[in-house]
C-alpha cells in the first residue's frame, strides 16, 4: 500500500524543455552579474567556496569560478553549489513574471487527487529546495505548495545513489516500501528500488525507457485503486 509519493520534477511532472530551454539559459545569462553583485553575501559566498572545493582550487578567482559554473550549466552537471545558485537566480525571473513553472496538466490533476485522497506528497529533485518551491509557488496552476509535505535536493545525496533514498526514508514517517518514487530516469528508479521504495517510470519527453520498473506514459494511466 502506498502512503507517500516522492516525485522527481524535470521529465516527470514538468516538461524537460522548460528546464533546458527556459530555466538553464536564464541562469546562464544572469549568473555572471548575479555572482559579482552578491559574492560578498554570506549565502552566495558559501556557494562560491563550495565551487572552489569542488574544483579542488581554493585560490580560484571569481572569474574562474564563474567560468566553471557556466560550463556546468552547459553540461547539465548536478553540482550542489550550482543548483543552489540557480535557485537564487530564478527567484528574480519568477518574481518578474519572466516565466511560470511548467506542470503537465495530467500531473497537476494527479497530484491534486492524491493529496485530496490523503497521500503525503514529497519532492526530490536535483534543483535546489528553493528552486522547487519557486516553481510550485509560481506554477501554471498557481501556488501548488500546499500539496507538498516536504522537499529534498542533492544536499541529501545524488539521485542515482541508493543512500540518498535511504536518507529520505529515514526522515519520513513511512517505511521505504510505503513510498512510491516517480521519475523519468532509470538510474534514479534503480537507486530508489535498491533502497526499498516502490517505483514508477514516466515514459515521456523521449527519455530512455525500461521495463525493469512499472511505467505509465502520463498520469491518466495511473491506477489509484491498485495502489491504495
Ligand atoms: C526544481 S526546477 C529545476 C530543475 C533542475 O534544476 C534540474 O536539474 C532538474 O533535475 P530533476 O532532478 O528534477 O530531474
Ligand atoms: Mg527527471
Amino acid at each position: 500500500m502506498i502512503k507517500a509519493i516522492l516525485t522527481d520534477i524535470e521529465g516527470t511532472i514538468t516538461r524537460i524543455s522548460f528546464v533546458k530551454e527556459i530555466l538553464f539559459p536564464y541562469a546562464a545569462d544572469k549568473l555572471p552579474d548575479f555572482v559579482r553583485q552578491h559574492a560578498h553575501t554570506t549565502e552566495v559566498a558559501a556557494q562560491l567556496d563550495a565551487v572552489r572545493a569542488e574544483l579542488n582550487a581554493p585560490q580560484a578567482s571569481l572569474d574562474q569560478v564563474i567560468q566553471a559554473l557556466l560550463s556546468w550549466i552547459a553540461e547539465d552537471k548536478k553540482v550542489t553549489p550550482l543548483k543552489q545558485l540557480q535557485g537564487m537566480i530564478w527567484q528574480h525571473g519568477y518574481q518578474n513574471g519572466d516565466f511560470t513553472g511548467h506542470i503537465y496538466p495530467d500531473a497537476h490533476q494527479f497530484l491534486s487527487a492524491e493529496h485530496a485522497a490523503g497521500t503525503a506528497l514529497y519532492v526530490y529533485s536535483s534543483g535546489s529546495v528553493q528552486a522547487q518551491q519557486l516553481l510550485f509557488a509560481h506554477s501554471d496552476y498557481g501556488d501548488m505548495r500546499p500539496l507538498f509535505s516536504g522537499y529534498f535536493d542533492t544536499r541529501v545525496g545524488a539521485k542515482q545513489q541508493p543512500e540518498a533514498y535511504q536518507a529520505i526514508a529515514s526522515q519520513l514517517s513511512f517505511a521505504a516500501h510505503e513510498v512510491l518514487f516517480l521519475s523519468d530516469v532509470v538510474a534514479e528508479l534503480d537507486a530508489a528500488k535498491t533502497a526499498g521504495m516502490q517505483t514508477l517510470q514516466l515514459w515521456r519527453d523521449g527519455q530512455p525507457r525500461t521495463q525493469a520498473h512499472p511505467f505509465i506514459e502520463d498520469f491518466s494511466q495511473y491506477d489509484a485503486q491498485e495502489s491504495r
